[in-house]
């Protein structure tokens, strides 16, 4: 009677526009609803086999089987409507006028199942299982536990000498097996983490075109423009708790991939999940495609984005306020939006524009603050001393830099009494011209001025380092291999124990290799870096670089203000999360 896709029609014609879509009428068989399955009300626009074409409301299991329950509930006492009792297929309703849209709910089994990333558990379908959810025949007879699955996709992805092979497995079972792949990323977190995230994310997005198979995450160009809300409610799930959002702009320390970073959110939400523990269905990746300025991808015949150059001033500003309200609008306040890599001109204004309004942080600018002055306080166990007793220089004045330079002064405002804009002048800033000092401020970006203090103009990292003497040196240029050996043994000719941070990702983009932070102080550095490096021999020690990635905050943050129920980013949150 029924096809393989088990559409249960709870309601169909006869139910006035208004109705809600679970108080129409049972039709046809109807199974217990498996409690393992997802449960979809959706706007019937739908084949023959019951396939779904639109959905309108998507909840998980629990939620789902409860509505179901009372739809059926509701459905007894309703009377027969056109299309009679065993008109599975609503074939009658079809030659009839039809004033209101007809509702059903699906259950995905059988075939469809096993087609569903959310669901499918693959061999792991006990007999049982397989019995109540028409699997027979469709797999083979063996049971296999998720334990063996895991062991199994490990050897596989072992296989593979090339990082990106790793990654393209990795995504292929989050799209076909998705308890899989993350029992598979929670067991094994040290070894794949560099694949799904940093710094392996960064070489999927440069080539997310060459390697885009299914589409990953929602994508916003400027064709949406006027309609973002229509396209948030295409998105299947609708308890949207945590959204990141890119616009590609500036990828990691890789420059601008335009639509092709989406790779990042994706790579981010999976970490939500994975170390945050929320769920998947509650995590939405976007892009936002205003075009890119990277000839080359512009060029590429597989680039997927927009091919214009970047819309910026208001036409820019008018779709992200759209795509923030639409947000707003369809989540509701409590749902926390994290900015990812947009360019500096950017990020600085979005953050300081959408802080009062939205739940919302910068990861590149507050996460990575936080995480890093977490290291920073760790490290004082091992160097003494309070942070305000140290003496911080940076390499890089944009987000991470201003954003870290910001937290550190307002910890030690915090330990001292002493007011910010004292604390700050404990923390140089060095950027492309050379150290920031006041003579350069009328041209400074607003969001450097804060750290233009009095010295003379200096050029070179290398000068600086030898006239202001940190403690700390912090790399947060996005360019690599500019901590040179004459910068690395300048930290260590005055400092017993320099600390030494390279944080711009990927590994090509690090400011200095752990090796050699390690062998050009004689093994005195603490150091640690964006993406990971792994342990090495010193003179017969065994050194073992830290790590110092935003992945180590924001998804424990985001849980907290998930949880918490919160419904604005303060800094005061940010210094407790590092605390
Ligand atoms: O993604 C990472 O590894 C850290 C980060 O936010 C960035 O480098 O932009
Ligand atoms: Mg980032």
């Amino acid at each position: 009677m029924m096809s393989l896709n088990r559409s249960i029609f709870l309601s169909n014609a006869g139910i006035s526009s208004s109705s809600s879509p679970f108080t129409g009428r049972q039709r046809g068989s109807v199974p217990s609803v498996p409690s393992s399955l997802r449960v979809v009300a959706v706007n019937s626009n739908r084949d023959r086999n019951g396939s779904v074409l639109t959905e309108t409301t998507r909840k998980d299991a629990r939620d789902g089987a409860g509505s179901s329950s009372s739809a059926i509930d509701a459905d007894s006492k309703s009377t027969v409507a056109p299309g009679g009792p065993h008109d599975v297929y609503d074939e009658d309703a079809a030659t009839k006028e039809q004033v209101v849209t007809p509702w059903f709910v699906s259950v995905a089994s059988g075939y469809t199942l096993l087609r569903d990333p959310h669901h499918n558990k693959g061999l792991a379908f006990t007999d049982k299982e397989r019995g109540a959810h028409y699997l027979r025949g469709l797999l083979p007879p063996t049971v296999v536990s998720q334990e063996l699955q895991v062991k199994k996709m490990m050897h596989i992805i072992r296989q593979y000498q090339v990082p990106l092979q790793k990654y393209m497995a990795m995504m292929d079972l989050q799209e076909s097996n998705e308890k899989l792949f993350y029992k598979l990323l929670i067991d094994n977190v040290e070894e794949m983490l560099p694949i799904v995230y940093t710094p392996t994310v960064g070489e999927a997005c440069q080539k997310y075109g060459s390697i885009f198979g299914r589409p990953q995450g929602l994508y916003i160009s400027l064709k949406e423009k006027g309609c973002i809300h229509e396209v948030l409610r295409n998105w299947p799930e609708k308890n949207i708790e945590v959204i990141v959002v890119t616009d590609g702009e500036r990828i990691l320390g890789l420059g601008d991939l335009g639509c092709q970073g989406m790779g990042i959110p994706v790579g981010k939400l999976a970490l939500y999940t994975a170390l945050g523990g929320v769920r998947p269905s509650a995590c939405l990746p976007v892009t936002i495609d205003v075009g890119t300025n990277n000839e080359n991808l512009l060029n590429d015949e597989y680039y997927i984005g927009l091919r214009q150059r970047r819309a910026t001033g208001q036409e820019y500003a008018e779709l992200l306020h759209e795509f923030m309200s639409a947000v707003k609008q369809t989540y509701g306040e409590k749902v926390l939006i994290q900015f990812e890599d947009f360019a500096n001109h950017n990020a600085f204004d979005l953050l300081a524009k959408y802080s009062t309004t939205h739940l919302v942080f910068n990861d590149d600018i507050q996460g990575t603050a936080s995480v890093v002055l977490a290291g920073l306080v760790a490290s004082l166990k091992v160097v003494g001393g309070t942070l305000a007793d140290h003496t911080f220089l940076f390499l890089g004045a944009g987000e991470a830099g201003t954003g870290i330079a910001e937290l550190i002064a307002l910890e030690i405002s915090k330990q001292t009494n002493m007011p910010v804009e004292e604390t700050r002048k404990k923390v140089w800033l060095v950027d492309s011209k050379g150290l920031i000092v006041s003579s350069r401020r009328e041209s400074l970006q607003h969001f450097k001025k804060p750290w233009a203090h009095e010295h003379e103009p200096v050029k070179t990292l290398l000068d600086a380092v030898n006239d202001i003497k940190p403690t700390v040196l912090i790399g947060t240029s996005g360019v690599g291999r500019t901590f040179t050996k004459e910068v690395i043994e300048a930290m260590a000719s005055f400092n017993e124990k320099p600390i030494i941070l390279s944080l711009s990702n990927p590994t090509s983009q690090s400011e200095c290799t752990a090796e050699e932070a390690y062998t050009w102080s004689q093994g005195r550095a603490i150091f640690a870096s964006g993406s990971p490096f792994a342990p090495l021999e010193y003179e017969g020690k065994t050194f073992v670089p830290g790590q110092a990635n935003n992945a180590y905050i924001f998804p424990g943050l985001g849980l907290g203000l998930i949880m918490s129920g919160a419904i604005r980013v303060h800094d005061d949150m940010l210094l407790a999360a590092c605390e």
